[in-house]
């Protein structure tokens, strides 16, 4: 096709290199005088197979928008698109196939053992046999680096980094093709968290998983990210590689980027303060 036509071609080659397209997005919070918005006409393109990181100052929206990704909330307007459905839309049943969540603090189920959290969408679907279910949490457990060994362990008995690796199984149950990520490394030493960077990338790579994260750490940035996008003034201000990034000229780029390891950064920036 793209012989006859090679600009259509191109176009059409285009549009399948997005996974995750999102439009002249708004978030409007609160009615009347009372209301405020988050996001103003945000425009985003994930592509597939690329680690896609939002960084922003507190408050900008970066969680809201993951939420919206999720499908778990609806923007007052514009669009979220995933592979070309909107997310608001998209049945909650089968939602695991479709995204992995790595939430910040692992978020396990106390109550149940490793293999049965990293089991948990699976055995929820109640169309395959105990043992299929039990092998394929079994082949998760050691993709992220555990043992058999650790299945039976409770979350209490995990250290910080192994509960990470748990969470991280269990997103990737269902093998969705898209994973978002919301501050991954948070919580751990240096140490552990250059060790779950290089496990998250070994697993981006075999699995050729799309990958969004939020973070506030520049180590983190650095070792995983493809693109950055940045939050400010209500939208993405700049999307590009960190080397592109780090020349836009903003306050929030040089403070984060280039100011005291972007402790300032987490401030909420001062138009957003007077709101
Ligand atoms: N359900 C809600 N109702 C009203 N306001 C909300 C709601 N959810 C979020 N907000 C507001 O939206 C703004 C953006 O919140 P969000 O949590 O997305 O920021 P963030 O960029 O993730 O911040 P941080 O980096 O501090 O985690 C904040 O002002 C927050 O108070």
């Amino acid at each position: 096709m793209d012989a006859v036509n090679p600009v259509k071609g191109n176009a059409q080659k285009a549009q399948d290199d997005v996974l995750v397209r999102i439009e002249k997005l708004w978030t409007v919070f609160g009615q009347g005088e009372k209301a405020f918005s988050v996001h103003q006409d945000l425009d985003l393109e994930v592509r597939r197979g690329e680690i896609l990181t939002i960084v922003g100052g507190s408050g900008t929206g970066k969680t809201v928008l993951l939420r919206h990704i999720l499908g778990l909330t609806r923007p007052s307007r514009g669009t979220v698109r995933i592979d070309g459905q909107e997310a608001s839309a998209l049945p909650t049943e089968g939602a695991s196939a479709r995204m992995g969540m790595l939430f910040q603090h692992g978020a396990l189920f106390s109550a149940f053992n490793v293999l049965d959290n990293i089991a948990f969408a699976l055995r929820e679907q109640d169309s395959l046999p105990e043992e299929v279910v039990r092998d394929a949490a079994l082949v998760k457990l050691q993709m992220v680096g555990l043992k058999p060994e650790h299945a039976l362990r409770m979350p209490s008995d995990l250290s910080g980094g192994m509960i990470k690796r748990v969470a991280l199984a269990r997103a990737l149950i269902m093998d969705p093709p898209l994973l978002l990520l919301d501050e991954p490394t948070a919580g751990l030493d240096p140490l552990g968290s250059d060790e779950f960077c290089a496990l998250l990338l070994d697993v981006q790579r075999e699995l050729g998983l799309t990958v969004i994260m939020v973070t506030h750490d520049l180590d983190t940035l650095y070792a995983l990210s493809t693109r950055v996008a940045v939050l400010a003034e209500k939208k993405v201000i700049v999307v590009g590689t960190p080397e592109e990034v780090v020349q836009f000229k903003h306050p929030f780029i040089e403070t984060f980027f280039l100011g005291e390891r972007g402790r300032r950064a987490m401030q909420p920036l001062p138009q957003q303060a007077a709101q």
